[in-house]
């Protein structure tokens, strides 16, 4: 009977890591400094691990950057370029955000960064040569090894399994990132040889792909990497499955001849007994039964329950207590959140608590629930207020949703006879121009904001500044020649936040730190109760805006789907229904904003591609849901306001039938990296609306030229109709300096002029 987890979060109680790493960065702490804050951050955690009695602790699950990328080092996965960084620390962070030194004439951008499966998380994606060799380098592994057993503690190293590494990778050849598992495999086998010199008995290799649809290559690989890897005497393999059921990879797993097993039961609990009864009885169960993605306090009546199922099923010796992933994605602890309301505290457990959790599980499995009687009592009262409480629960809001009617998802009209009534409202020449929304978010801006919060400024005069911001910034679009304003977001610290804030049912938390890349970490809202709107939010912005210019100014709204997935959401009721009451709230505002007299609105989606369910079986469910809350937050106006949304960050052309059922009028989208790809796209599927794909990258400091935008223009109107298309940015320009932007937009709106000419 044993209780661990696969991993905790580096970045440390205070954000130790992030400090430090950007200290490093700005040479204001040496490297000895940076590496003995890391130690004493590891040993931190696994403290807290082996203080709670869990029986072995993770190592490997520390990085200065990105985990996958310390994989990238681990196995020699360096592309040659970065040769001219000097090895260690440099050449690693210069993989990870890119290396600029004049003097020795070396300019690097980074490797490509995206998504770890539907997390938050981004990882580094390793660059495989046509011809890679690979080399073990396990300095790093072996070192944070002989810091834990130097610590008396029993210690199981994680590594990302060889099947899941290699899918995660890409390489320029046009073979399968798979056919180099067998020049990959024989390092993997040395690692483990010294692993297991070093003493250990058990290693963890992570293989989450196991929870999507793989196909028959990639079943091989697993047998032929297993097998392999069981010849090495010694090793012992605890197979980590998570971020979803195993489904029909279930027969697969059970023939790979591994010695243990880890599953997701939060993710899919039913899986269960099938996992029972195939997988082999000699097998330990590592049982994912603690939420690792989220910060509720876990039922722990229900999480043992499913213990006590598979306590019948095997030996408790072969059972281990465990998290349905690493902890990774949830805040450090709740120590510090001494502002938040103590009901709802009462209620969460960020990944320290559920270090607790899995103890005191594993304490009932093992002595009995009455060992721990009172620990499941405080949970289940615990639970039963947020239950019953009237916080949680707005009878008005579950009516509405009750009352909905298909009208309410529809708009009044198909898109032509909307086309047609905006177009003689607002005339606007051929190729409009528009932006995303944002505008630079200066110093100034958030210094402002600072003294606001801080009581050093009243609200009156951080209003006011906000007035001269937004007035400026409209004046400038305006002289600038651009159509469609925007008022630039400047009262925004982000794009969930500032709606948050105006909703019910939201809360936020101090320290909720969760990482999202790199030193990056994001403080996702706590949506705990049904979402209400109680005023408007953004109407009187929009009021003052549109004085400020005759032309027209886009109210300016985050979508629900995109304020669900970025926030940590209820687990006692479905997403879409908490998306749903997302989207009566945000159509409230819409239909505020059209009565105070705004005619354009664009209502952001930028993460509904992400919400994507990892199999593919769930898709349709998801798309239909998110589509329609979508349609929810935005069929409440006349024919004559016009909808628009923006779209970034992913590739669309998996749900290009989604985007069409959103039934925006105008939708301006992110394709800087896929450009002919989308407008085949939407040739393809016959897109019948109008479209601002964007002309240029706005994540770069770089001003692009006229002429560049033009061309792309013009390879655009080989697909899409001159009079649906847009002209803009790809995203928002909150990053950006205002030099730049001024310099890039005026050559955008050149374009849109010089094209009017020839059209
Ligand atoms: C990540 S999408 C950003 C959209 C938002 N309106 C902005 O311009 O910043
Ligand atoms: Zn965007």
């Amino acid at each position: 009977m044993s209780a661990s987890i696969l991993g905790f979060p580096r970045i440390g109680s205070k954000r130790q890591l992030k400090t430090a790493v950007e200290g490093f960065w700005s040479k204001k702490i040496s490297q000895e400094e940076l590496l003995s804050q890391a130690r004493q951050l590891r040993q931190d955690h696994w403290n807290l691990q082996s203080s709670q009695g869990l029986t072995q602790v993770p190592v490997g699950d520390f990085t200065f950057y990105d985990h996958v990328l310390d994989h990238a080092i681990l196995f020699g996965i360096v592309p040659e370029r970065y040769n001219a960084a000097d090895a260690g620390l440099e050449r690693y962070f210069a993989l990870a955000r890119g290396l600029q030194v004049p003097s020795r004439n070396i300019d690097l951008p980074s490797l490509e960064m995206v998504k770890w499966f539907d997390t938050n998380y981004h990882y580094m994606v390793p660059e495989l040569a046509i011809n890679q060799e690979f080399a073990l380098d396990s300095s790093k592994i072996i070192g944070e090894l002989e810091e834990a057993l130097a610590l008396g503690l029993n210690a199981r190293p994680v590594v990302i399994g060889p099947v899941t590494l290699l899918k995660l990778s890409k390489t320029v050849s046009s073979a399968s990132t798979l056919s180099f598992l067998p020049k990959l495999l024989p390092k993997y086998v040395e690692l483990v040889q010294q692993l297991v010199n070093k003493g250990v008995k058990t290693i963890q290799l992570d293989e989450p792909i196991l929870a999507l649809d793989i196909d028959e290559e990639t079943k091989e690989a697993f047998k032929t990497a297993y097998t392999t890897l069981s010849q090495v005497s010694g090793a012992e393999y605890l197979l980590a499955t998570y971020f979803g059921g195993l489904g029909n990879n279930l027969s697969l797993v059970a023939e790979l001849p591994i010695q243990a097993l880890h599953i997701d039961l939060v993710r899919d609990p039913k899986q269960l007994p099938k996992v029972l009864s195939t997988i082999p009885e000699s097998v330990n169960l590592s049982l994912g039964v603690v939420d690792g993605r989220n910060i509720w306090k876990t039922d722990l009546n229900n999480a043992f329950s499913l213990l006590q199922e598979a306590a019948k099923a095997r030996p408790v010796e072969n059972l281990t207590v465990s998290a349905s992933c690493s902890l990774l994605h949830s805040p450090h602890s709740l120590e510090a959140e001494t502002a938040l309301d103590a009901e709802l505290k009462s209620w969460l457990a960020f990944a320290t608590e559920k270090v607790v959790e899995i103890s005191t599980l594993a304490s009932a499995l093992k002595n009995g629930v009455d060992s721990v009687k009172a620990k499941f009592e405080e949970n289940a009262a615990a639970l039963q207020t947020r239950r019953s409480s009237t916080r949680v629960s707005n009878p008005e809001v579950k009516a509405r949703v009750q009352a909905l009617t298909a009208a309410d998802y529809a708009r009044q009209a198909e898109f032509p006879v909307r086309q047609a009534e905006q177009r003689e409202k607002f005339n606007l020449p051929l190729f409009p121009t528009t932006t995303i929304g944002s505008f630079p978010q200066t110093s100034e801006v958030r210094r402002n904001r600072a003294r606001f919060r801080k009581g050093e400024i009243t609200k009156a005069e951080y209003e006011q500044y906000l007035e001269t911001a937004t007035r400026e910034c409209i004046e400038w679009q305006d002289k600038a020649g651009l159509d469609v304003l925007v008022h630039g977001e400047f009262e925004r610290t982000d794009m969930v936040e500032f709606f948050g804030e105006h909703l019910s049912g939201f809360t936020f938390t101090r320290n909720g730190w969760v990482q999202s890349y790199g030193s990056r970490c994001v403080k996702p809202p706590v949506i705990y109760g049904d979402v209400n709107r109680t005023r408007a939010m953004t109407t009187e912005t929009a009021k003052f805006s549109q004085t400020c210019t005759s032309k027209p100014v886009k109210g300016m709204l985050t979508g629900p789907v995109t304020i669900l997935q970025w926030s940590f959401v209820r687990d006692d009721q479905p997403r879409s229904e908490t998306c749903q009451q997302i989207a009566l709230a945000i159509r409230d505002e819409v239909v505020d904003l059209e009565s105070s007299g705004t005619t354009i609105i664009q209502v952001d989606e930028p993460a509904i591609r992400e919400g994507l369910p990892l199999r593919h079986e769930n898709w349709d469910d998801y798309l239909q849901w998110s589509v329609d809350a979508f349609r929810l937050a935005t069929a409440g106006v006349k024919n004559s306001t016009q909808i628009h949304t923006h779209m970034c960050y992913s590739d669309f052309n998996a749900i290009f039938q989604s985007i069409k059922r959103l039934d925006a009028d105008v939708i301006t989208i992110e394709n800087a990296k896929s450009d002919l790809k989308l407008l085949h796209a939407f040739e393809k599927h016959g897109y019948k609306a109008e479209i601002g794909p964007g002309l240029y990258d706005i994540h770069s400091p770089r001003v692009p030229s006229t002429q560049e935008m033009k061309d792309r223009v013009q390879k655009m109107l080989a697909y899409l109709a001159p009079s649906l298309l847009w002209i803009n940015p790809d995203c928002g320009l909150k990053t950006r300096g205002w030099d730049e932007v001024k310099a890039a937009l005026n050559n955008l709106v050149d374009v849109a002029r010089q094209l009017r000419k020839e059209h």
